[in-house]
């Protein structure tokens, strides 16, 4: 239950419209009831600063909204901010987010743990959700996988293998990452202790209990991730394909919502959904 009640319509600021996320993320907002879109953001001196919202993300209407390249003011006038930009954007962000106390939702994979860092700072000031995949779909995949790596056991070895578009920046994607934190978790240990990521050369024998990553990058694959055990005699492989951004959009979007009233703190995808009790 949240802290305090919220408000009926919460205004939201995209940050990074010009990203493929960042179109995605407006549209969203546009379309869903209780979010009034209050501002959209691009880098400093970036060519869309001035145009209309509606135009530059092609919805072929204006919508009487400037593209600003300024986020401060925007920040002050609003509930919650969408972030799919970089990890250094959304750092800064959280600082400027932290001091207007608003609703922080983080789709940024990629951090390093000095990034991490200041996140958690940001976060005794102001909500912050974050997770590397906001669909409901691979969120469900991940409380399944924390509960099959429980049930498994460590003699099951497990693997999990990515495939995003070309021009994706991080490996293994932020997805692949948060799924193997489950099996960890599901194993009572952390991914940190556990993890192999990417093989060449005369590897050896696996280690018992390591969980494996493997990246594939190509065309214009929207996201695709599989979870596999692998025993004896038999596999389990555990999945999920994304065609459609949209679906992380909703999320974000939900995450935006369900921040409001809540205390200050650090919230990821399986909080909002109410499925951490589950796993
Ligand atoms: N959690 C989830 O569900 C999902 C997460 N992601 C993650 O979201 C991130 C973005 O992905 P994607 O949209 O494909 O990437 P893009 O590169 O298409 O978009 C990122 C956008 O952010 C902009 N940007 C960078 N810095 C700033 C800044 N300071 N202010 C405003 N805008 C800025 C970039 O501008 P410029 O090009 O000028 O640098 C670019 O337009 C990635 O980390 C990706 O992994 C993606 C999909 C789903
Ligand atoms: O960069 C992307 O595109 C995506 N990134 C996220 C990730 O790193 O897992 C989520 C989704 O798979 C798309």
């Amino acid at each position: 239950m949240p802290d305090r009640p919220a408000p009926q319509t919460i205004h939201v600021v995209v940050a990074g419209v010009a990203g493929r996320m960042g179109g995605m993320l407006a549209r969203a907002v546009i379309e869903h009831d209780g979010v009034t879109l209050a501002g959209a953001t691009v880098r400093p001196g970036h060519d869309w600063a001035g145009r209309d919202v509606g135009e530059a993300i092609g919805l072929g209407r204006p919508i009487g909204l400037a593209v600003s390249d300024d986020p401060l003011p925007l920040f002050a006038g609003a509930q919650a901010v969408l972030d799919f930009t970089s990890p250094e954007a959304a750092v800064a962000h959280a600082e400027l987010a932290a001091q207007a106390r608003l609703t922080h939702v983080i789709g940024v994979t990629g951090f390093e743990a000095a990034h991490l860092a200041r996140l958690r700072a940001c976060a005794r000031h102001a909500v912050i959700v974050r997770a590397g995949n906001m669909s409901l779909g691979v969120n469900l995949l991940t409380a399944m996988t924390r509960r099959v790596a429980a049930a498994l056991g460590t003699e099951w070895d497990v693997e999990i293998v990515e495939t995003h578009h070309r021009w994706k920046a991080d490996a293994p994607s932020g997805t692949a990452l948060m799924l193997g934190e489950a099996a960890a978790q599901g194993r009572g240990a952390t991914l940190a202790e556990l993890a192999v990521r990417g093989r060449d050369g005369i590897t050896g024998p696996r280690p018992e209990g390591a969980i494996g990553f493997a990246s594939l990058r190509g065309g214009d694959v929207v996201g695709e991730h599989a979870v596999t055990f692998a025993g004896m005699g038999e596999r389990v492989t555990l999945g999920h394909v994304a065609t459609d951004r949209m679906i992380f959009a909703r999320g974000a979007v939900q995450a935006a919502l369900w921040g409001q009233g809540r205390r200050p703190g650090e919230y990821d995808m399986l909080d909002v959904l109410g499925l951490n009790e589950a796993g």
